[in-house]
């Protein structure tokens, strides 16, 4: 198991890119980012609509090509084959097989890491799903369906968890639950990057990183997002952050592509 204690001495960041710029059909869509996402902790990946936060997560899990700049995951540049298995992915659209049922989707993912039938379990019941073990994902509700990709990309204990909007169309309680078994991953010692619309989940990430256009605003705490946009509500202090940007951009000012961990 990969995994280290949460009290261990610092070690290398999980990720860090630098001058990282990535062009889909030659137009730029991320712009020069820098930052590091500290091991062991969560990292929140936030922006408005179309900022470039799951072009972001391809580029970590090696799906999505790089134009400049260098991103390093787990020491080895993004797309290393030996990180396949050290790296968990769970995208928006659900990558689930639908004539498979709900735990023979997690099993093969399972098996794919090693995995045994039991871990297969207990993911399912991580999720949720217990009771629908055996239905075939394809009659599966739309919130149901997103929560098997969640399993699948669990139940391989990875060391860098990525997550595509793991919690979007999910009720309170289990977007709680779901919220309490990240930060035990973490306090495991594994590594998690969640994007999320949802600025309240924002308050349960160690470090978050917001991006606008394709560009890194900041890379702050939650505390200190608050702090500099001036709002003890995180969804109006991004909007702080987002107004402060472009009065910078509307002086002239050059856009700020980088940040340290705050
Ligand atoms: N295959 C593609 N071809 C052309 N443009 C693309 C492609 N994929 C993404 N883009 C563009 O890249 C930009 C960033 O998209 P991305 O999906 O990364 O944003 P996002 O922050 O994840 O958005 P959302 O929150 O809506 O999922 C958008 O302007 C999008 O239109």
């Amino acid at each position: 198991m990969p995994h280290v204690p949460s009290h261990a001495a610092p070690t290398a960041p999980a990720i860090e890119a630098d001058s990282l710029s990535v062009r889909i059909r030659r137009a730029p869509i991320l712009h020069d980012l820098g930052f590091t996402v500290p091991t062991g902790r969560i990292t929140g990946l936030l922006g408005p609509s179309g900022s470039g936060k799951s072009t972001l997560m391809r580029s970590i899990v090696g799906v999505q090509r790089i134009a400049r700049g260098t991103l390093t995951v787990l020491g080895r540049p993004a797309g290393t084959a030996s990180l396949r298995r050290e790296v968990g992915y769970m995208t928006q659209d659900a990558s689930v097989y639908r004539d498979l049922t709900v735990l023979d989707n997690v099993r093969y993912f399972g098996a794919l890491h090693g995995r045994s039938a039991a871990d297969a379990r207990e993911a399912v019941a991580a999720v949720g799903l217990a009771d629908l073990a055996n239905r075939k994902a394809a009659d599966l509700s739309g919130g149901q369906f997103s929560r098997v990709s969640l399993a699948c990309a669990l139940v391989g204990d990875p060391t860098l968890l990525v997550l595509d909007e793991p919690t979007v169309g999910l009720d309170p309680v289990l977007r709680v639950d779901l919220w309490d078994r990240f930060r035990a991953l973490a306090n495991r010692g594994a590594t998690l990057v969640v994007s999320s619309h949802v600025m309240e989940e924002a308050s349960r990430c160690d470090s978050l990183l917001l991006l606008r256009e394709g560009r890194l605003l900041a890379q702050l705490t939650p505390d200190t997002l608050r702090e500099r946009g001036g709002s003890e509500d995180l969804e109006q202090a991004f909007l702080g952050i987002i107004r402060a940007d472009l009065e910078r951009q509307a002086a002239g000012l050059p856009a700020r592509t980088k940040e340290h961990a705050a």
